[in-house]
């Protein structure tokens, strides 16, 4: 049987790297933009001209405030870009992975979701994936999607990277404490990803890393983990000015995942990991007089 082509949207995104370095480089179409845009006519015939096996959907206005700012952009990406992705696939004959996201719930639970769980997204950025769920499960048969949440990694913008810069910026950092989710690891998401993209698995499953933080305790992990000497103080997200309203409470149960695979390590050991990747790759590149990490 011919090599399995995986198509991935978002390539030079936090996952899309992660991918990138966990599956064979010779089965892999890379897409993103400038040349690849999904609110352009031309992204359904692009993905189309590919004929891919596989098309993992990782491509996605992620500005969870920006989406609040600009709504339609954030749809035009998010749903109309993933129905685009979708169509394509089902024309190849293609399984399409639709990366989605923790902000679909509402917070009222207090126990892990689970893939059955009702949605109520809180914002737009939320509200916009909930409908890409919708338009990729609509367009494409054979599809999966994949909630994850709280995601950090090389090659994007993210919590951790932001708290270790504030951390060498400001002796105290003040983190909300009252908002409860499951920090994860693009690494580790995209092992999960290699025995999903081959299992028969449809419909919506759950990928996380272990156990749950609050932001507050995820950002004082993070600065005794680089050995940071800055305070972090726990607020209350009354306290906290953005303009985009996040889920109290949004930790996703391992649930379907189990049919597949085991657990995803404890999110503190994906930390670790991460943070000493981030500063063994600092140390190695010649000082340009920028503030150790
Ligand atoms: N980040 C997180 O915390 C979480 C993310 N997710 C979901 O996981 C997926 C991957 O997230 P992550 O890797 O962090 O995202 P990133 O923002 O790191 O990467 C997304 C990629 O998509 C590209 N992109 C944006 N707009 C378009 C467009 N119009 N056409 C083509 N490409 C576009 C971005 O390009 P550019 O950088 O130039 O804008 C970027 O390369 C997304 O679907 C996201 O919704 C789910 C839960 C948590
Ligand atoms: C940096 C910082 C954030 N916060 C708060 C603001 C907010 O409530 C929370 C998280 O802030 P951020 O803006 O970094 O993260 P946010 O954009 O909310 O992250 C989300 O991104 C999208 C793409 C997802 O899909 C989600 O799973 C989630 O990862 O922490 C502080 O209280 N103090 C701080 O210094
Ligand atoms: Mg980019």
């Amino acid at each position: 049987m011919p090599e399995t082509r995986i198509l991935i949207t978002g390539a030079q995104g936090q996952l899309g790297c992660a991918l990138r370095s966990v599956l064979p480089p010779e089965t892999l179409i890379l897409k993103d933009l400038p040349e690849f845009d999904l609110t352009a006519a031309s992204c359904e015939e692009q993905i189309v001209q590919a004929r891919p096996h596989v098309v993992v959907h990782a491509a996605a206005y992620t500005n969870v405030d920006g989406a609040e700012r600009e709504p339609d952009r954030a749809r035009a990406v998010n749903v109309e870009g993933t129905a685009a992705v979708a169509r394509a696939a089902q024309r190849v004959g293609g399984r399409l992975i639709y990366i989605s996201t923790d902000y679909v719930f509402d917070g009222a639970k207090d126990t892990p979701y689970t893939e059955e769980d009702p949605t109520n997204p809180l914002n737009m950025y939320g509200r916009s994936k909930r409908d890409g769920e919708a338009a990729a499960a609509e367009h494409c048969e054979d599809c999966l999607v994949v909630r994850t949440a709280w995601l950090y990694g090389h090659g994007g913008k993210n919590f951790v990277k932001t708290i270790m810069q504030l951390a060498g910026e400001r002796p105290v950092l003040e983190v909300v404490a009252d908002q409860r989710g499951c920090p994860t690891f693009a690494d580790d998401l995209a092992r999960a990803l290699v025995d999903l993209i081959p299992s028969r698995l449809t419909g919506i499953c759950h990928v996380t890393n272990s156990g749950s933080s609050t932001w507050y305790e995820f950002a004082d992990t993070i600065v005794r983990l680089i050995g940071s000497a800055t305070v972090v103080r726990p607020i209350p997200t009354t306290q906290s000015q953005r303009p985009a309203t996040r889920p109290p409470y949004s930790v996703l149960a391992y649930g379907r995942l189990g049919l597949v695979r085991a657990p995803l390590p404890d999110w503190r050991d994906a930390l670790d990991r991460f943070t000493r990747q981030i500063r063994s790759s600092a140390s190695t590149i010649p000082s340009s007089g920028a503030a150790p990490v």
